[in-house]
């Protein structure tokens, strides 16, 4: 199966657009286990086993294992997902972009040694530095396209004036991504929940491609209106909350909190399908 019909059919199976993002903090972990490192791979397994039939994906940050020198922990975490729940798609969320032959290592790094289905990507540097990670069979990639944070457009709001139609920095990456970009048919688009408008635009510029959209829960972003502006039956959307579902409640009942939290979060987003 290629990274996109495992997550149509996550979609279904689940009747899910919603990720779980694993951003393990160890200082925000509950209980016995709060403040230990070693113990990220615990947290982040309990966290996946209690949303599992929940979820149309999970996202775990690299940074959050690397900063505690847990990428061990990242492997077994894998793993355990690989071996449980094989029909969830894992991205994971990197955010790497390089020249080519770096490219290559971090492609491994990310197909290779931790299995991910998906990666993000940042399209900064250009196709060549996209071009590894497409060798990969059936792997997915989302390119960086109109981020949930408000720095995003210091450079992605910005009009090229150069290009035919003027377009937007953002409109032009989701436009190269659909296009001459997409040599596996297996790239996505970030677009953050923060910004339904341009979620709206960029449905138009690639109304096929799968959208990765972080920013609801902890960073406010808008659940329905993302769906609204989003939503498409043949082109899955991947909503994906963190901190919002990991930390529901910082007691030794945080994967069942976490798991009313995906059960909420998920009804929202299913509710608000525009066929509803
Ligand atoms: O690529 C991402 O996942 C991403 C893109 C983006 O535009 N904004 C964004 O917040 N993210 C990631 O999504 C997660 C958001 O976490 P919460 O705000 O806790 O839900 C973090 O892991 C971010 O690194």
């Amino acid at each position: 199966m290629t990274f996109i019909e495992k997550l149509l059919d996550a979609q279904r199976r689940n009747g899910s657009m919603l990720c779980v993002g694993l951003d393990p903090e160890p200082a925000r972990f509950p209980g016995a286990l709060q403040g230990d490192a070693s113990r990220i791979y615990d947290f982040c397994a309990r966290i996946a086993d209690a949303t599992a039939d929940l979820a149309i994906a999970f996202k775990p940050q690299i940074a959050y294992f690397a900063a505690h020198r847990a990428e061990d922990q990242l492997e077994r975490l894998m793993e355990h997902l690989r071996r449980n729940v094989p029909q969830v798609p894992v991205i994971l969320d990197a955010k790497r972009g390089d020249i080519g032959s770096t490219a290559e290592q971090y492609a491994r790094e990310a197909f290779d040694r931790y299995g991910a289905d998906a990666v993000t990507l940042s399209p900064f540097m250009g196709f060549d530095s996209v071009q590894p990670y497409l060798r990969y069979e059936g792997k997915g990639a989302f390119l960086l396209c109109r981020t949930s944070n408000p720095g995003g457009d210091d450079l992605q709001s910005q009009r090229l004036a150069s290009v035919p139609g003027e377009p937007l920095l953002y409109e032009h990456v989701a436009r190269l991504a659909q296009g001459p970009w997409n040599l596996n048919g297996q790239l996505g688009l970030v677009v953050g929940a923060t910004y339904p408008a341009e979620i709206e635009r960029v449905r138009q510029v690639a109304p096929r491609m799968p959208l990765l959209i972080p920013g609801v829960g902890a960073q406010g972003g808008d659940a329905v209106a993302t769906v609204k502006a989003g939503w498409r039956e043949d082109a899955p959307i991947v909503v994906s909350s963190s901190r919002a579902i990991l930390y529901a409640s910082g007691g030794e009942d945080f994967a069942e909190a976490a798991r009313r939290e995906a059960v909420r979060t998920r009804a929202v987003l299913q509710d608000a399908r525009p066929s509803n």
